[in-house]
């Protein structure tokens, strides 16, 4: 555990039902700046993985450290902080409020974490410069509502979202499922290029394999899950 860890998870244990374990993980370390696949069949607790990574549960057994802090044993407050500061998220419900323009959606987590609105510098213009990243330029230069965007359009403003404030970690769940190929392979080449930008650490879960060549590294659950084992 130094200072280059990004996400280290050592005898992990999780299940919804305490006989029916879901997660049960040794170990694993992601360094800072790694830009993770994490596949797996459906059903297999990759977005149950997610959330326990991004503080929402806590696992039953084991510990779970983010960069230098043992979250498992801290209080839900205190992670709930500490995912505001440190980690963007980016789902497949986009989570996006409908009647508010881009740059608003966009600079919603620097209204809930001082660290994230000093590291932004100015928040507006670091919206700005986030969506021009991501091809939205034009509605920069001719604000819409959300609701008014296509799905592809509404999944880089909450890239955006998530990326503003260079968090050190982004924890992305399935954002590219209602996309089609090309516009996906477009979407994670922008990701990723705004990851390496930040040295940000991406942890993106997808059974989709033909997206993997987008990152340093797959990881298949499946490997490293060993729930059910004596
Ligand atoms: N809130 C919940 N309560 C009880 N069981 C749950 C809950 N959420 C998920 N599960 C169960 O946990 C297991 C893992 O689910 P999870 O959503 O993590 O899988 P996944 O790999 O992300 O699947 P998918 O690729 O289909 O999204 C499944 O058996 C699921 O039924």
């Amino acid at each position: 555990m130094t200072d280059t860890t990004a996400i280290e998870v050592q005898q992990l244990r999780f299940g919804w039902k305490p006989d029916q374990p879901v997660l049960q993980i040794e170990h694993l370390h992601i360094p800072k700046g790694q830009q993770v696949f994490l596949r797996g069949a459906s059903g297999s607790g990759k977005s149950t993985l997610l959330n326990l990574l991004g503080g929402l549960m806590s696992p039953q057994q084991g510990q779970i450290q983010l960069l230098d802090q043992l979250l498992n044993t801290r209080s839900q407050r205190f992670r709930d902080r500490f995912r505001a500061d440190h980690i963007g998220v980016l789902f497949q419900q986009f989570n996006l409020l409908p009647y508010l323009n881009l740059i608003d959606n966009v600079t919603l987590p620097c209204r809930f974490s001082s660290l994230r609105r000093q590291r932004a510098g100015n928040p507006e213009a670091a919206a700005e410069s986030l969506l021009q990243a991501l091809g939205l330029q034009s509605f920069v230069e001719h604000p819409v509502k959300t609701a008014e965007l296509s799905i592809g359009q509404q999944q880089r403003v909450a890239a955006a979202r998530a990326l503003i404030g260079q968090p050190e970690i982004l924890l992305a769940d399935e954002p590219t499922s209602a996309l089609d190929s090309d516009s996906r392979d477009q979407f994670l080449t922008l990701l990723s290029q705004q990851c390496q930008q930040h040295q940000t650490t991406l942890v993106f879960v997808s059974h989709d394999l033909s997206l993997s060549h987008h990152f340093d590294r797959v990881i298949d659950l499946s490997e490293i899950n060993h729930k059910g084992a004596v």
